[in-house]
C-alpha cells in the first residue's frame, strides 16, 4: 500500500499498525568504498523500537561508524532503505529525518565563537525554523552537566574535548530528538566527562522513555553494558545479536583491516 502523507513518503504492510512500527526500521543497508568496490557494510538490517537501549561494539575498522552514519543518512547507500516510523525517507524529508534521528560525532565540530552561539546556530536551519532557542533550557542542560554558570559564555576554541562534547551534545539534546545515534561519544574522554555525558543521554532517555531510543557505539565493555538493554557487535560489516554469536566465529579482520581492541 503507498500513499502521501505531509512530510514522509508512507510505505506500510497492510497488517501493520502505525504505531507498533518501530522508529528506525533499517532494511538491508549496504555500503561500498566506490573506489576499491571493497563492501563496507553488508546487508544489514535492523529495527530500533522505542524503549531500546543499544550498545554496539567491534573492532576498530569494523564498519561501525559506517553503519551508524548509513543510519543516520548522512552518506549515500549503495541498496537498501531506511523507514522512519513505517514510512520510506523521501530525499527531500531527509533534513526533517535528521531531525528525529541525531548523529553524535566522536569528534565534536563546533563553530568559532562561544558556546551560546553554537547552541543557537540550528536554529537557523530551515528544518528548525519553527522553534526558538531557549537559554534558561540550554543552561540547566548545562548545569545537569556539572558545568558552571558561565558555560555558555565559554569560547569553544579554549573548551576542553570533554566541554566541547557536553556543547555538542546539548546542541542536539535541546532539539529533542527521538533517536540518538552515538559513536564512540566518550572516546578519549576523562572519566568525569565520560559520565557527565552518559547522565546527559540518560536524563533525555528519560524523560520520554516509551518514544525514545539509542544506539551507543563503545569500545568499553563495561560502558556497553552500563548503557544498554539490547547489545549488538560489529565485525567485518556484518552486523549481529551479541547473544547469537557462535563462540567459534571466525576473526576476519585480517582480511579487512581491523585492528581488533
Ligand atoms: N567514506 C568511506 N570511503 C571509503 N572507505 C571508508 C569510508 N568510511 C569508512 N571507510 C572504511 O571502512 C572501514 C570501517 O570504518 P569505520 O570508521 O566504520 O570503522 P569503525 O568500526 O567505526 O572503527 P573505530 O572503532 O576505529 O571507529 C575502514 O576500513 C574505513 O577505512
Amino acid at each position: 500500500m503507498m500513499m502521501r502523507c505531509d512530510t514522509f513518503e508512507y510505505a506500510m504492510p497492510h497488517d501493520t499498525n502505525i504505531a507498533d512500527a518501530p522508529l528506525v526500521h533499517a532494511q538491508e543497508l549496504v555500503r561500498r568504498d566506490a573506489t576499491r568496490g571493497q563492501t563496507l557494510l553488508h546487508a544489514t538490517s535492523i529495527a530500533i523500537h522505542a524503549g531500546e537501549r543499544i550498545s554496539i561494539t567491534g573492532p576498530s575498522g569494523s564498519g561501525k561508524s559506517v553503519f551508524m552514519r548509513a543510519l543516520a543518512l548522512l552518506d549515500p547507500l549503495d541498496s537498501g532503505e531506511v523507514l522512519w516510523r513505517g514510512k520510506r525517507i523521501a530525499r527531500a524529508t531527509i533534513p526533517r529525518y535528521r531531525r528525529h534521528v541525531a548523529y553524535i560525532r566522536q569528534r565534536p565540530a563546533l563553530l568559532d565563537g562561544t558556546v551560546e552561539d553554537n547552541l543557537r546556530y540550528p536554529y537557523t536551519l530551515r528544518a528548525y525554523r519553527d522553534v526558538r532557542f531557549d537559554r534558561a533550557q540550554a543552561a540547566a542542560l548545562a548545569s545537569q552537566a556539572g558545568r558552571a554558570s558561565d558555560f555558555l559564555e565559554r569560547f569553544a576554541s579554549e573548551l576542553s574535548g570533554g566541554e566541547a562534547q557536553i556543547a555538542a551534545l546539548i546542541r542536539v539534546l535541546q532539539l529533542a530528538p527521538d533517536v540518538l545515534l552515538l559513536d564512540e561519544p566518550t572516546a578519549s574522554l576523562d572519566p568525569e566527562s565520560a559520565l557527565a555525558i552518559e547522565g546527559l543521554v540518560r536524563a533525555w532517555f528519560d524523560a520520554a522513555p516509551q518514544v525514545r531510543a539509542w544506539l551507543w557505539v563503545s569500545h568499553d565493555p563495561a560502558q556497553a553494558a552500563r548503557v544498554s538493554n539490547r547489545h549488538l557487535t560489529m565485525r567485518a560489516g556484518v552486523l549481529d545479536d551479541a547473544q547469537r554469536n557462535m563462540p567459534d566465529t571466525p576473526d576476519t579482520s585480517a582480511h579487512t583491516g581491523e585492528t581488533p581492541r
